[in-house]
């Protein structure tokens, strides 16, 4: 299939993000960019994903050479529970804290897209729910010693080893992943259509 949308930037270090929008036939450059991901005095969990996904449009955007610019796409993902958002552990021990907090309940996965052409920004919100297991103690030790959780959002891989914890996912594979495919192509094509304007 040629591909439906036009060459873009992506503001991400991920290469999740750049393995999902391969997937899309999307052709890209890549930005490696660096925003403040602190969590501001009571600010929600919506808000913060936001917040993010646009702080990283925006840098990668004013990271490109003047001439030549390419829209920007940026991606915020985090795991929320009971209120609360688990971001990426620092170490093993809060790893394992994290993932006792996930294991045999339901939690949320939020990601925000945002996509801006130095002009306009557009943005969309996934939010899935994924259900653990109550994980035993072989489990959290393998899982904790396999690595593969550390630099994730909420210490889990969903398209790792920690498949085998997940009884149920409601909403997106791909928006827990790092990068809701629907949403993206929704900006993309708003993007298409804005170019195909006489
Ligand atoms: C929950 C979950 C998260 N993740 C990843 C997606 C994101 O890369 C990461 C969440 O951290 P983010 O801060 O959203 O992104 P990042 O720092 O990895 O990359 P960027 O440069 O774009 O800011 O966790 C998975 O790969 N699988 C999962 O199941």
């Amino acid at each position: 299939m040629r591909g439906l949308f036009p060459p873009i930037a992506l503001a991400s270090t991920s290469p999740r993000r750049q393995a999902l929008l391969t997937q899309i036939g999307v052709e890209f450059r890549r930005l490696d960019i660096k925003v403040d991901e602190r969590l501001r005095p009571a600010e929600r969990p919506t808000s913060y994903v936001h917040r993010l996904a646009l702080a990283k449009a925006r840098a990668g955007w004013g990271q490109q050479p003047p001439r030549g610019r390419l829209p920007v796409l940026g991606a915020d993902t985090a795991v929320v529970v009971e209120n609360e958002i688990l971001g990426k552990p620092v170490d093993r021990a809060q790893a394992g804290v994290m993932l006792a907090r996930l294991s045999g309940r339901s939690h949320q996965v939020l990601t925000a897209v945002a996509l801006t052409d130095g002009y306009k920004a557009q943005e969309r919100l996934s939010v899935s729910t994924v259900t653990f297991k109550r994980l035993t103690k072989d489990e959290y030790e393998a899982y904790l010693a396999s690595g593969e959780g550390l630099d994730k959002a909420g210490a889990y891989a969903i398209q790792g080893w920690a498949a085998l914890f997940i009884s149920r996912l409601e909403g997106s594979y791909s928006g827990v992943m790092g990068l809701p495919l629907y949403e993206t192509g929704e900006l993309l094509g708003n993007l298409q259509q804005r170019k195909n304007r006489p």
